[in-house]
Order: C-alpha cells, then structure tokens, then sequence
C-alpha cells in the first residue's frame, strides 16, 4: 500500500483475537485477528453503508491502508435484502472485500430513518423509509442478519438514546440494551472465528456509563462498543464519558467508538484509550466539497482557490491530493462534477488512514503526546 507500513502477514488466524502490542499512557497500539485478515489499532473503519464505500473501488480503499470496512444491517435488510446478498455469496463477495467487514446492528438507524416505530422489549416494528414496507427487527433477528451478511465483527442490538435527554430516559433505553446484548450472545452461539460487541449505553451519566460497562463486562464479551456518543454532545462531554467508561472496560478487548469523528475527536480519543473507530466524516464531507489535510480543513467550494495551482498536500501519497490543483478542484466542486466527489473522498480518506497510521507509530516509539501535539500545530498553522 502507498508508504503504509504493511501488517506482518501471520498465518491464517482460526479464532478471532485482540493482541496489545504497546501502550503510552491510556493510547493503546493493538491487532484485532481474525480468518479475514488483521486490524491494525488505532484503526479508522471507512464506512461503506450499502455495501460501498461512496466514490471509492475497494481496491483504492485497500491501498490507503484499510484493514476493515463497515456494512450496515438496516440499509442493506431493506435494499436488496439480507437473503438475497447470502444467495449472492455473502457480503465479501457482494461488494468484492475480501478483508474483515464490521456492520451495526441498525438500531442507530431505525431510530433516525425508519418511519412510525413501534418500540417494545421483544424488539422494534418500523416501516422502510424506501417503500413503506413494514418490518420487526428483534436483538435476534439483527444476528440472523448479519450472519446472513457474512460479517466478521457484529453488533448487539441496542437503543441508542439522543441527548440530551432526562436520566430515567437514558437510564431505561441502557436496561434495555443490556437485556437485548445478553439475547443477542444466545442468538450469535459459538462462532470463533466471528465476534459480536456489545454496545456501552448509558448517555452522558457516569453512574450509568459505569454500570452497562460493567454489565457488558460480565457477560465476557469478544469486544466492546461504545455507543450514544456522537449524537449532538459537545466533543467534552463525549470525552468525559471515555474517561469514565474505558477504565471499566477489559484491558484485553477491542474497544469501538461509534459513529467518530473528526481528526481531533480521533486523537484526544485515542489517547483516552480508544481502539477502533467509524464515520461517515471523510466520505460525507469529500462529497460536500471539504478536504482534510495535514494543514486543517480546506473548503474547495470557497472562491479564494479559484487561481490557486497548488495541490492540496505535495508530501501526501495520495495521487488526489498531491497530482491536481486547488483551483482545478474548486471548478470541479462549483461543476458538481463527479470527479470532485471521488478526488475529495480519496484525499479524505487517505489523510484518515494516515492519520492513525501516525498515531500508530507514534504509540509503538512512546512519544504519542508529543505527535498528538504536532499534528495539533500543522492544523493551526493553516494552508501551506
Ligand atoms: C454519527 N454518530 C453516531 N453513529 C452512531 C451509530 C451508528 C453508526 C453506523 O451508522 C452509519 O453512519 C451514520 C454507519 O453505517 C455506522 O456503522 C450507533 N450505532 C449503534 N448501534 N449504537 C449507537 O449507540 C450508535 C451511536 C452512534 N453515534
């Protein structure tokens, strides 16, 4: 791959397994192994909801360094359907990802797309937000599925609370996660060379961020999620529930922040002792006309690089931000060109693997608080 280190090709793991290699403070650096391949930690999962990740092929998305990607249970249920894509072979084959792939559970979505939903303890009945088509997505039914996928890393279904939100609030929707984790263990069985995370509820109270971590650590989990983050809170607080939730976490499981973030969120959240992390950021943000570079974020809709002929990153490895200009992408961004959306994806997602490809590093040499501060100064420095 461009310049990433390549991970040592150890021999075909049959169980699915979390090794820490070094640590440097709370930052931790790790491998998740399992049949499909190895994920390097701190790891940035590109997200790939409908079996793509948007603007990329999975080769391009492979060579900037990604050892996994993400599906997503709800979209893919509904369009084309968990049944037709196992017909199809599965997941891998469908979308060409030889590699481990995570999906969520689709809890974060029937809450945020489905239309009139119907929530109770045996599990949520929505309609399609396509065509309307009722379906019931139960903690067990959401295994099926996945299963169905083929997914190497799956998740518990869980409801995820919005904040703010009032104490008994947050406090029922994290009872009822832990019940539904403790159905959806039974439902994945014995799967050694898969894993199926919990998911740490519990909304910005530390008493309940405690207790559903404890919870989910007593039920001996492969890994663990950390979810009802990233959902509206300022980045304190989110950091705040890190800082409380982490500790009671096992030291020798994968820990997954939800649905994060920007560059600074992916930093300060690494060194509070964050494994793995998914968003939509880079690929969402590519397609708006915003790249992130080692010098902060640069907005090509803006008419100030309308003349400007230099690339956006001439020491990147990424053809698209060192091979193209800053006015040519600024005319393809006001064109609404394709080309802008796969060139801004690209650069984006490259700068995210090599973001964490940094901080990998860095943990390995013991000098993570001195790159964190680094990388801090090239963004306040500005354009180059
Ligand atoms: C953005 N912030 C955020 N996203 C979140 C997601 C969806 C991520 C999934 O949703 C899609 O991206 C929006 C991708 O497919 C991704 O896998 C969550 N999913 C579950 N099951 N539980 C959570 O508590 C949760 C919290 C999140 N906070």
């Amino acid at each position: 791959r461009m310049g990433l280190g390549l991970p040592t090709p150890d021999p075909k793991p049959e169980k699915f397994g979390f090794k820490l290699l070094a640590q440097d403070g709370k930052a931790r650096r790790g491998e998740v192994s399992m049949p499909r391949g190895t994920i390097r930690t701190p790891a940035f999962m590109p997200v790939g909801t409908a079996a793509t990740v948007k603007f990329m092929y999975p080769g391009q998305v492979r060579d900037l360094g990604a050892d996994v990607i993400l599906g997503n249970t709800y979209h893919l249920m509904l369009r084309p359907g968990a049944e037709r894509i196992h017909s199809l072979g599965g997941l891998h084959k469908f979308a060409n990802w030889k590699y481990p792939i995570l999906t969520d559970s689709g809890g974060f979505q029937v809450m945020s797309l489905a239309k009139l939903r119907k929530m109770s303890e045996q599990g949520v009945e929505f309609k399609s937000h396509i065509d309307g088509v009722k379906h019931f997505m139960s903690p067990e039914r959401s295994i099926e599925i996945q299963c169905q996928l083929g997914s190497d890393i799956q998740m518990q279904l869980d409801e995820c609370t919005r904040l703010p939100a009032s104490e008994d609030e947050i406090e029922r929707a994290m009872q009822l996660s832990l019940r539904w984790a403790e159905r959806c263990k039974i439902e994945f069985g014995d799967r050694p060379g898969q894993a199926m995370f919990g998911i740490v509820q519990g909304g910005d109270i530390p008493r309940l961020r405690e207790e559903s971590a404890q919870s989910l650590k007593d039920m001996d989990l492969k890994g663990y999620s950390i979810g009802g983050l990233a959902v509206g809170e300022p980045q304190q607080v989110m950091l705040d529930m890190l800082e409380v939730t982490c500790p009671v976490l096992p030291e020798d499981k994968p820990r997954y922040l939800m649905g994060v973030g920007t560059p600074d969120d992916l930093i300060e959240s690494v060194s509070r002792g964050v494994d793995m992390f998914d968003c939509v950021m880079p690929t969402r943000a590519g397609r708006h006309g915003l790249a992130f570079t080692r010098y902060g974020k640069v907005n090509l809709k803006n008419a100030r690089h309308k003349d400007d002929h230099r690339p956006l990153d001439p020491l990147s490895h990424c053809p698209a931000a060192r091979d193209y200009s800053r006015a040519y992408l600024y005319h393809l961004v006001k064109s609404n060109e394709a080309l802008g959306s796969m060139l801004l994806t690209w650069n984006n997602l490259a700068y995210y693997q090599e973001l964490m490809q940094g901080m990998r590093d860095a943990i390995e040499a013991g000098r993570f608080e001195d790159h964190k501060v680094e990388v801090k100064e090239g963004w306040a420095r500005g354009d180059i």
